[in-house]
């Protein structure tokens, strides 16, 4: 039987690697590129069969941000299809990035210095906003969006009889200490990308804990240091042309440097390819180049705990009834507004 695929975030990058990796692999495969931008995910369904002529590759509006557009995608989804084999929570955002130049010089005559290269730790700060729905973007678009899509496809993630997988692009950028579990949104900091990714880790744990029996596996992956629209938002991508000669240097010390989106997608492919029974819900499964050119994935633990693992998860059940209440009283209200006009005129 084929297998049901779906990529949140496909239209580019790393997203739009393993997707491409996925059709060679398997051709078989019924891919469903879950997008925002319709006209960059048309774009890449073209590319895509150009190079796998017969290949079924499905678009699927999806604004991962906001609540209204993970609900009517998620029915679109249950319509469509009967299971789902693989969902790739890849779509990912860091709005305006800052690097900390004096850190940086700083950290490069520390003993850390091969850690910040592969975690960027002490680095990078992001200016996060409020969204439509009242939630911090980077929250909502990194982590609460794919929660609220895991929770809407249950009856199709959670079957008896049948193994479903969810794996989240995390990042080497994900800290326990940018993470509070009192803001878990991060309102009051200024690291809400590397406290979003934290997040992802812990809720991957406890989705292992909960829905293992109902044979849905979580696995958690770090794609290394990958050029993309995304790190291209960083630094401007001639200072990366420049310093691109360094970059290679640098992938001796820290095989984290995978630099391209194929690289990048190592780990999501490889865990394609892996029995969920033999996956460790505890570690993150990275992305690595070596300086001699050899891609491998390699397991390596998370620094996550069960106890904050399962506040976490609590905390965003709660939340998913108070965005579900608000958006139904918000639709109540334009349905009264509409059905007004409609009587006045
Ligand atoms: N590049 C790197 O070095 C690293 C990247 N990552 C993670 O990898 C993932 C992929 O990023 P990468 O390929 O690098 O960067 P890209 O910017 O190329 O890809 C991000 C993808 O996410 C999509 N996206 C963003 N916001 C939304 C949204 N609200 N709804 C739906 N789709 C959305 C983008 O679509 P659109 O075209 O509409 O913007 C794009 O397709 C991210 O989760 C990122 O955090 C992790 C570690 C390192
Ligand atoms: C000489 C040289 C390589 C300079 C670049 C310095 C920094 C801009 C990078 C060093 C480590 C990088 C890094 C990321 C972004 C760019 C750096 C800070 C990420 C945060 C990008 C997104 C992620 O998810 C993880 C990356 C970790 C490493």
């Amino acid at each position: 039987m084929e297998k049901i695929v779906i990529v949140t975030g496909a239209n580019s990058g790393i997203g739009l690697a393993l997707c491409e990796r996925l059709l060679t692999e398997d051709s078989q495969l019924r891919l469903c590129l879950a997008c925002r931008n319709m006209q960059r995910a048309e774009a890449a369904r073209s590319a895509l069969l150009t190079c796998h002529t017969n290949a079924s590759v499905d678009l699927l509006h999806l604004d991962v941000g906001s609540v209204q557009s993970v609900l009517t995608a998620a029915q679109e989804v249950k319509a469509r299809y009967s299971k789902i084999d693989f969902l790739y929570l890849n779509a990912g955002i860091m709005p305006n990035p800052q690097v900390d130049i004096r850190a940086f010089i700083k950290g490069l005559f520390s003993r850390n210095v091969i850690n910040m290269f592969a975690t960027a730790e002490g680095l990078l700060t992001q200016q996060d906003t409020l969204n439509s729905d009242g939630l911090q973007e980077v929250f909502a678009t990194n982590l609460f969006g794919h929660f609220l899509m895991i929770r809407e496809l249950e009856p199709l993630l959670c079957q008896t009889g049948h193994t479903s997988r969810v794996v989240w692009t995390s990042s080497s950028n994900a800290r326990r200490s940018a993470f509070n579990i009192e803001d878990m949104q991060h309102r009051n900091g200024t690291e809400p990308y590397s406290s979003s990714k934290y997040a992802s880790d812990m809720l991957s744990l406890a989705l292992n804990r909960h829905k293992n029996s109902q044979g849905l596996f979580s696995s958690v992956i770090c794609p290394g240091l990958v050029m993309t629209n995304l790190t291209y938002g960083i630094l401007p991508s001639f200072f990366w042309n420049i310093i691109m000669p360094i970059m290679w240097l640098i992938r001796i010390f820290t095989n984290t440097f995978t630099l391209t989106p194929y690289n990048g997608a190592e780990a999501l492919h490889w865990l394609f390819l892996q029995k969920p029974e033999s996956l460790d819900a505890r570690a993150k499964y990275h992305s690595l180049k070596s300086g001699l050119g050899t891609n491998y994935t390699q397991p390596r633990p998370m620094d996550v705990d069960d106890e904050m693992s399962e506040v976490l998860y609590k905390k965003l059940l709660k939340l998913e009834i108070v965005v579900r209440r608000q958006l139904s009283e918000k639709n109540a209200d334009n349905q009264a507004h509409q059905q007004y006009l409609n009587e006045t005129k």
